[in-house]
């Protein structure tokens, strides 16, 4: 059991530039860093708060830098920075660097996040609603968190960083944060609240309030605990083994379009929606085509499609402008098979509302059509069938069928009875893809041009 200590919760002058030299080095090359492609030229502090002084065996301070990078002021990032005299083996993957001057000179800095105590605190703080500098636990109080749980860090890639506790809880450190309200934690409050049993309801959140005026943008979410789904692998591990082994996927698809539709009708429930009509649909037409312009600056392969990728765009401003008009609501804004549990019990469960982590946080909480995830799973389909060795086209057809029918069954209706908005998303989605890749998995990068050679061939053409 976690034995209690008082955290000091000081501010840390110098200690920023303690770490500079190491950080610049460290941070670009974590999976989580938003910037990559362009050096750090240096930090600004948003907030340093000292858990465990320094001088101790194990000192602990928790940190919200600004990473510069050119002339704007940066992304702003969490880091847990754990200080020892020496690192254990076992804290080897976690080094940050040795410090060689400021306050921490002579000593040893690493990601606190590899090492036990530092996640079992961080527990005792959410679990007993700690406030301590500028940070505030909160949790749910009929959700219980037992004290003692095991901690065990999350490996494999992930946007951010997260630890298991005793296979009951699972932690979700958010590493680039924006102030505001965060959707990861907001919907699946709001879904909660709606009793939707689809996603796991957050147990206990940490906030950093910097404005000291209880000013909305002056709050960063900062880390969401929500119950650990034993047992469970996601849609993506699932499906790539069904076909490794030339097994048909065509139920879970099935179960997986339910599961999205139960969702969506919760969060319609739950939260405002809007109808869109021309003057809506204009700037998002707008904004599909500025992010096709800028994707085909930044990806040259891209290029030779863009003017056919542009009619997916104008084909739904024509239908706006013939006073078409859609229903737009709350979405996950990411939806695909890596974000789709399932349960020992066969259940599906969705997580990581985060929405698409690159866009402005205003953007993402926007009312969207809910085809917007439609549009994201059914590129996932594709995704796993062109990376099976040999592709699978027919595989992905099936699947992207079988969803579709699955969530008309839920929803009442079937997103495939509006084509023009749907290859819309899905081209709009297969275009953030091609981005996503370029910058971070530039192997994978044929995956979605696959996409985007059928998706530029007019739709009426196999
Ligand atoms: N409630 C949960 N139960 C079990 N595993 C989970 C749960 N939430 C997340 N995970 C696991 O953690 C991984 C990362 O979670 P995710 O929310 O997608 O984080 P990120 O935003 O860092 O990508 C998921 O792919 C899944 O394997
Ligand atoms: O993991 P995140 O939620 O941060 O999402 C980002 O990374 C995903 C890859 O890990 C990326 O998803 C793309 O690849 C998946 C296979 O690895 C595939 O299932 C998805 O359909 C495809 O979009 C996602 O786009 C990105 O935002």
């Amino acid at each position: 059991m976690a034995e209690t200590v008082t955290l000091s919760g000081k501010t840390s002058p110098g200690l920023l530039a303690s770490l500079d030299p190491l950080l610049r080095e460290w941070l670009p090359r974590q999976r989580w860093f938003a910037g990559k492609g362009r050096p750090v030229t240096g930090f600004s502090l948003v907030a340093a708060t000292e858990l465990l002084p320094a001088g101790a065996r194990l000192g602990l301070y928790h940190l919200l830098v600004r990473a510069r990078q050119g002339a704007a002021p940066g992304d702003c990032y969490q880091l847990l920075i754990g200080v020892r005299a020496a690192l254990p083996p076992r804290l080897a993957p976690a080094l940050i660097g040795h410090v060689t001057q400021g306050p921490l000179a002579g000593r040893t800095v690493f990601d606190a996040l590899y090492d036990t105590r530092p996640a079992e605190l961080l527990l005792e703080a959410l679990r007993t609603g700690t406030r301590i500098g500028a940070l505030r636990c909160e949790r749910d109080p009929e959700q219980e968190i037992r004290s003692g749980l095991v901690p065990r860090r999350l490996t494999g890639e992930q946007s951010n960083s997260s630890v298991i506790y005793g296979d009951t809880f699972i932690l979700k450190l958010l590493r680039r944060v924006v102030p505001g309200v965060n959707p990861d934690l907001e919907l699946p409050l709001a879904l909660a609240r709606e009793g939707c049993p689809r996603v796991p309801a957050p147990t206990a959140w940490m906030h950093a309030d910097l404005g000291g005026d209880g000013h909305e943008d002056e709050s960063y979410v900062l880390a969401v605990l929500q119950p650990y789904v034993q047992g469970a692998a996601d849609g993506w591990e699932l499906a790539l083994r069904e076909l490794a082994k030339g097994e048909d996927f065509t139920a879970e698809a099935r179960a997986l379009g339910r599961a999205t539709a139960e969702v969506h009708g919760a969060l319609a429930r739950a939260l405002p929606t809007a109808t869109l009509g021309q003057a809506q649909t204009g700037p998002a037409v707008h904004g599909m085509i500025e992010r096709l312009d800028a994707a085909a600056q930044a990806v040259p392969a891209l290029r030779p499609y863009a003017p056919a990728l542009r009619t997916a765009f104008t084909a739904l401003a024509d239908l706006a402008a013939e006073g078409r008009t859609w229903t737009a609501q709350r979405v996950h804004g990411d939806l695909h098979l890596g974000q789709c549990l399932r349960a020992a019990s066969g259940e599906w469960s969705l997580i990581d509302f985060e929405g698409e982590p690159a866009r402005p946080l205003g953007e993402r909480r926007m009312p969207q059509p809910a085809v917007r995830d439609v549009a994201g799973m059914l590129r996932s389909f594709d995704y796993a069938a062109h990376s099976a060795d040999p592709p699978a086209p027919g595989w992905a057809h099936a699947c992207r069928a079988a969803y579709c029918s699955g969530y008309a069954e839920a929803a009442g209706v079937d997103p495939r009875t509006d084509p023009v908005l749907l290859r819309a998303y899905e081209t709009d989605k297969a275009i953030y893809e091609v981005v996503y890749e370029a910058r971070h998995r530039p192997d994978w990068l044929p995956v979605p041009l696959s996409a985007i050679r059928r998706l530029a061939a007019p739709p009426d053409l196999p």
